[in-house]
C-alpha cells in the first residue's frame, strides 16, 4: 500500500476526522517506542542464531552455548512483550479516539434537522455512529500494529542482509518487490468476491430485521410461507457468493505459500552457493535463511491491511460527510419571552418538504392571541402535522412568517426556542431509563418534590405509587395512556408559554381518555395551545378552529361562531359525529 494510494483517497475533511483520532503526545511517544522495540527486536535474533551455529562449528564450550540459547529466550520473550505492549498501546488509542469521534457524531447528528433526518434512517445513522467509525478505529490499530510495524520490519530485514552480502541483498529485495506485487494483484482479485459476498449478508440480515419486525402481519396475512421461500432464495445466494469467495481466497493462500516456498529456496540456493564459494559462514546462510522466513508474515499483514483500507476509507468518506452536513435551519440570536404565555401568528404561509415539490400548505395565515387555544381539524394529509412542526420550528416556511411571542422564529435561538414552546406528540417516546429521566430527557432533575407533584398533576399518582423504586424505576411496559401522561409531565415540567398537542388518534379507555383530557385542560391553562384534534371532544375546550384541506385553511373562526353558523364545516362536522353544537 503506497503513501500516494492513501493520499488520492483521503479527503481533506476525513483528514479532520482523523485529527480527532490523534492521541496526545505522551501516548504517541509510548506508542512509538513499542512499536521500535516490536520491529528492533525480532530483527536480532537471527543475529544470536548465526552467532550460535558459527561458535558451536568453532568448538565453543556447553556453558558459552547455553547463555547464547538463554539469550536468544530472552529476546522472543521480550519481543513478544514489546508487542503486546503496542498493541495494548494502539488499542487504548482506538478506543479513546473512537469514544471521541462517535460522541462527536451523536452530537452533530443530534443538531441536524429533521429534513436530514427524514433522508435518512436510524438504522443509516446507528451504521454511521458505530460501525464506520469503528471501522476506522479499527484500521487505525491494525495500521499501527501491522503496516507501520511490518513496513519497518521488511526494511529491516533487507538492509540488515544487504550489510552482509550486497549480492544476497539485492536478491532479497527483488523477491519482496516480486512479492508485493503479485499478492497485490492477486487481492484485488479477492477484493470484489468479498464485497459481494458482504452484500449477499447484508440483504439477508436486511431482510429478516424487515420481516421480523413485520412478523405479526405476516402471520395474520397468511405470508409466513412466501417469507420463508424468500428467505431461503436470499439464504442461497449467500452461500454462492461465500463459496466462491472462500474458493478465491484458498487459490490465493495456496499460491502465496508456494510463491513464498519458491522464494525461501531460492534464497537458501543463493546462500549455499555463498557457502562454498566460502564468502559466508555457515552461521550467516542460517542468517539469510532466517531473515528470508521473516518476511512472510509483514507481507501478509500489508496485503490484509489493503482490503481493511477500502472498508475503513470508505467509512471515513462517510463520516466525513456526515460532519460535513450542516443545519440548514440558520440559529437566530434572539430570544422569545421568558415568561408568560405566547401569541402565534402565521402570515401566508407556504411550504413544502426539502426535495419535494408538493406543496404542502399555502397561503395559512392566523391569529392566536396569548392564552388562546387553536383546535386544528381536517383529513389525513391535510398538513395538519406540518403546520404544528413549523410553530416548533423544526422547518423553515417557504413563504410567509412564523411568529410567536412576537418574534419570527427565524429571529429566535434554539435554546429558547426549546424551552418556551412544548410539543406532546401522539408518538411518545419513551426511552430505556429510569422514570425520572425520561420526564427530564436526561437533563439535571428539578428535585423529586417536583416530579412527584407534576405527576401527581398529570393523573400518574397511584401509578407511582405503584412503581416498585419509585421515580427510579427502569420504563419497561408503560401503556399507551399513561405514555401520553408522561409526556404530559414532560411538558409540564418545561413550562412552555406555547404547547403543540398532536393528540393521541387510537382508542383508549374511558378512564384514561378522562385523565388526559384533565392533563390537556391543566396544560393548556394559561398557555397559548395548538391542538391537532382526533376527538371532536377535545375541541370543546378551544377558542379557535382552524379547518385544514389540502395544506389551505378552508374554515377559520372563533369555536363558538363557526358551532353556530348551520352552514360551517366545523358544525357539520359536530352534527356527523353526532356532538351537540
Ligand atoms: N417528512 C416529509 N417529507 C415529505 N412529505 C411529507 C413529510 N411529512 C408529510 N409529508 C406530506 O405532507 C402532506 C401533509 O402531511 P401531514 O402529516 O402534515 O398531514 P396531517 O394532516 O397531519 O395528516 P394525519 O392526520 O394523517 O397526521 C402529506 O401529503 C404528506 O405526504
Amino acid at each position: 500500500m503506497s503513501s500516494r494510494s492513501f493520499d488520492q483517497g483521503i479527503s481533506p475533511h476525513s483528514t479532520s476526522v482523523l485529527r480527532l483520532l490523534r492521541p496526545g503526545p505522551r501516548q504517541s511517544a509510548a506508542l512509538v517506542a513499542a512499536i521500535a522495540a516490536t520491529t528492533a527486536l525480532p530483527l536480532a535474533a537471527p543475529q544470536i542464531t548465526r552467532r550460535f551455529v558459527d561458535d558451536a562449528i568453532g568448538g565453543a564450550s556447553i556453558r558459552h552455548l547455553t547463555l547464547i540459547a538463554v539469550a536468544y529466550l530472552a529476546l522472543a520473550v521480550a519481543g513478544q512483550a514489546a508487542r503486546l505492549v503496542a498493541a495494548w498501546l494502539a488499542g487504548r488509542l482506538a478506543w479513546d479516539g473512537t469514544n471521541r469521534l462517535r460522541e462527536r457524531l451523536a452530537r452533530h447528528a443530534l443538531g441536524l434537522d429533521l429534513a436530514f433526518h427524514g433522508r435518512h434512517t436510524p438504522g443509516e445513522m446507528i451504521e454511521r455512529v458505530d460501525g464506520d467509525v469503528v471501522a476506522v478505529a479499527d484500521f487505525v490499530v491494525a495500521f499501527l500494529m501491522d503496516v507501520v510495524a511490518s513496513a519497518l520490519l521488511l526494511a529491516g530485514v533487507v538492509v540488515i542482509v544487504f550489510g552482509v552480502d550486497w549480492r544476497i541483498g539485492c536478491a532479497l529485495l527483488a523477491y519482496c518487490l516480486l512479492i508485493g506485487w503479485g499478492m497485490a494483484r492477486a487481492q484485488r482479485l479477492a477484493v470484489p468476491a468479498a464485497a459481494r459476498s458482504r452484500a449477499a449478508s447484508a440483504r439477508l440480515f436486511g431482510m429478516l430485521e424487515e420481516r421480523l419486525a413485520g412478523a405479526e402481519d405476516l402471520r395474520a396475512n397468511g405470508a409466513g410461507e412466501h417469507t420463508v421461500r424468500r428467505f431461503h432464495q436470499v439464504s442461497a445466494a449467500l452461500y454462492r457468493a461465500e463459496v466462491r469467495d472462500a474458493r478465491i481466497g484458498t487459490t490465493l493462500l495456496a499460491g502465496t505459500s508456494v510463491a513464498f516456498a519458491a522464494g525461501t529456496a531460492i534464497m537458501l540456493g543463493l546462500a549455499a552457493w555463498a557457502l562454498r564459494s566460502g564468502t559466508l559462514t555457515v552461521g550467516t546462510a542460517v542468517l539469510i535463511f532466517q531473515y528470508t522466513l521473516m518476511v512472510r508474515t509483514p507481507f501478509e499483514r500489508l496485503i490484509d491491511q489493503i482490503r481493511q483500507y477500502q472498508a475503513a476509507l470508505a467509512g471515513l468518506t462517510r463520516i466525513a460527510d456526515l460532519l460535513a452536513e450542516r443545519p440548514t435551519l440558520p440559529e437566530g440570536t434572539r430570544s422569545l419571552p421568558a415568561t408568560g404565555p405566547l401569541g402565534l401568528r402565521l402570515e401566508g404561509v407556504g411550504f413544502a418538504y426539502p426535495g419535494d415539490d408538493e406543496q404542502v400548505l399555502s397561503g395559512v395565515t392566523l391569529t392566536l392571541a396569548p392564552g388562546e387555544t387553536l383546535g386544528l381539524v381536517g383529513r389525513t394529509g391535510s398538513g395538519k402535522t406540518t403546520l404544528a412542526r413549523l410553530a416548533l420550528r423544526l422547518y423553515d416556511p417557504t413563504e410567509g412568517a412564523v411568529r410567536v411571542g412576537g418574534l419570527d422564529l427565524r429571529e429566535a435561538g434554539q435554546a429558547s426556542l426549546r424551552t418556551r414552546i412544548g410539543v406532546v406528540t401522539q408518538d411518545v417516546q419513551l426511552f430505556a431509563a429510569s422514570l425520572r429521566d425520561n420526564l427530564t430527557l436526561f437533563r439535571p432533575s428539578p428535585g423529586d418534590g417536583r416530579l412527584r407533584e407534576v405527576l401527581h398533576g398529570v393523573g400518574l399518582g397511584d401509578w407511582l405509587a405503584g412503581l416498585p423504586d419509585g421515580l427510579d424505576t427502569e420504563l419497561r411496559a408503560v401503556s399507551a395512556g399513561e405514555a401520553q401522561l408522561i409526556a404530559f409531565a414532560r411538558a409540564f415540567l418545561a413550562d412552555p408559554g406555547l404547547v403543540v398537542l398532536d393528540e393521541a388518534s387510537s382508542r383508549l379507555d374511558p378512564a384514561t381518555e378522562r385523565r388526559i383530557e384533565q392533563s390537556i385542560d391543566r396544560l393548556l391553562a394559561g398557555r397559548t395551545g395548538v391542538i391537532i384534534a382526533h376527538r371532536l371532544s377535545s375541541l370543546s375546550r378551544v377558542d379557535k378552529i382552524a379547518v385544514l384541506d389540502h395544506g389551505k385553511i378552508v374554515e377559520y373562526g372563533r369555536r363558538a361562531d363557526l358551532a353556530a353558523d348551520p352552514g360551517s364545516r366545523f358544525g357539520r362536522l359536530l352534527d356527523l359525529a353526532g356532538v351537540s353544537r
